[in-house]
């Protein structure tokens, strides 16, 4: 640990903050790439926003260190900046990206599933809900340019976006590996599994709780492309323009078509949903899981 200002800040994010210095050396050629001069980056603490209003695209990043992992407050201002992008007729695609070297997004916040109460673990789980909703139904065209490792609830995120794009490095794992910890998927990740890599595969995956490194991935189907680490936001662009080369409606409709069954088998319910993950989140067993799980985390840094 060292430490800074008074707060205990991990190395390894210190480390990882080399890539917001990168970033910010980056912010100097953004007219270059695209982003010109009166366009502004906007967002919140978690989640930048950089828009290219002339592509009708956004860049939405990540930057929740240490690891990106979903905390109440990341889900609730990753939820706003969607809903401002879907609000935005400038906008027709997003891309999705971590900010953070090495890590996409390491899932869900085991800090909200411990030692909390009955009402915060209802209000986390709604947020999720939210968030999946909101990204699995955008009319959007979403892009995920998966820079890092993304298990659990990261999978999710990166499967309810319409492309993946993953780097090629064996740091850059991608998996439902719930099953590990102790705890399950619920049915609508576990349905998104099976939309992507058919029902074998998901069962396989979910059941073993595989982390599949690049190539697997891309064998498997979870991803889409696999390509060198320094490309992967460059191919996910790329792979947008195609996308954006459809007209909306059709695009929009389509979409709805292939993905609204699954997500109404939440909609409609929700609150049932709530309920059981906070029944199940609240055993003892369960508890004691997910501690000893973060505790050995904590150890290995
Ligand atoms: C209706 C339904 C009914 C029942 C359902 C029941 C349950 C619901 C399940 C919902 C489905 C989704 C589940 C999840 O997403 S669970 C989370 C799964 N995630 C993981 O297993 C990833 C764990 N992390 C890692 O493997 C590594 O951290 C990672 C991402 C590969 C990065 O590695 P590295 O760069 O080496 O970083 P460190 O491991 O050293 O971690 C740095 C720092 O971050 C802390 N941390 C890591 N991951 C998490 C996390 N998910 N939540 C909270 N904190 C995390 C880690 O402890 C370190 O902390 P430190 O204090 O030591 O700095």
């Amino acid at each position: 640990m060292a430490l800074m200002a008074g707060l205990r800040v991990p190395a390894r994010a210190l480390l990882r903050s080399g890539c917001w210095l990168r970033g910010a050396a980056l912010a100097g050629a953004e007219a270059a790439a695209g982003l010109g001069a009166g366009v502004r980056r906007f967002g919140s603490q978690r989640v930048l926003v950089e828009p290219d209003p002339a592509a009708g695209v956004a860049v939405v990043k990540l930057k929740s260190p240490p690891v990106n992992s979903l905390s109440l407050e990341l889900l609730t201002e990753l939820v706003i900046s969607l809903e401002k992008l879907d609000n935005d007729k400038t906008f027709r695609g997003i891309v999705l990206t971590s900010d953070l070297c090495g890590v996409f997004s390491a899932g869900l916040d085991l800090t909200e599933l411990c030692g909390r109460s009955p009402a915060h673990y209802a209000e986390y789980w709604r947020a999720l809900q939210e968030l999946w909703l909101r990204l699995y139904l955008s009319g959007l065209v979403s892009v995920a340019a998966v820079n890092g490792a993304s298990p659990a609830g990261g999978c999710l995120l990166c499967l309810s976006c319409d492309y993946r794009v993953l780097a090629d490095s064996p740091s850059c794992v991608i998996g439902p590996n719930e099953t590990r910890l102790g705890i399950v998927a619920p049915f609508w990740f576990k349905d998104c599994m099976v939309n992507t890599v058919g029902h074998r595969a998901a069962e396989q995956a979910l059941q073993l709780g595989t982390l599949f490194p690049p190539a697997e991935a891309l064998r498997v189907g979870l991803v889409d492309q696999v390509v060198p680490e320094d490309q992967v936001q460059s191919t996910a662009l790329a792979a947008m323009a195609r996308w954006l080369a459809i007209p909306d409606h059709a695009r929009q409709l389509t979409k709805s078509m292939m993905r609204k069954p699954t997500a109404d088998r939440l909609a409609k319910h929700r609150e049932a949903d709530v309920q059981s993950f906070v029944s199940f989140v609240s055993r003892d067993s369960i508890q004691k899981a997910l501690q000893t799980y973060l505790e050995k985390l904590k150890q290995k840094g």
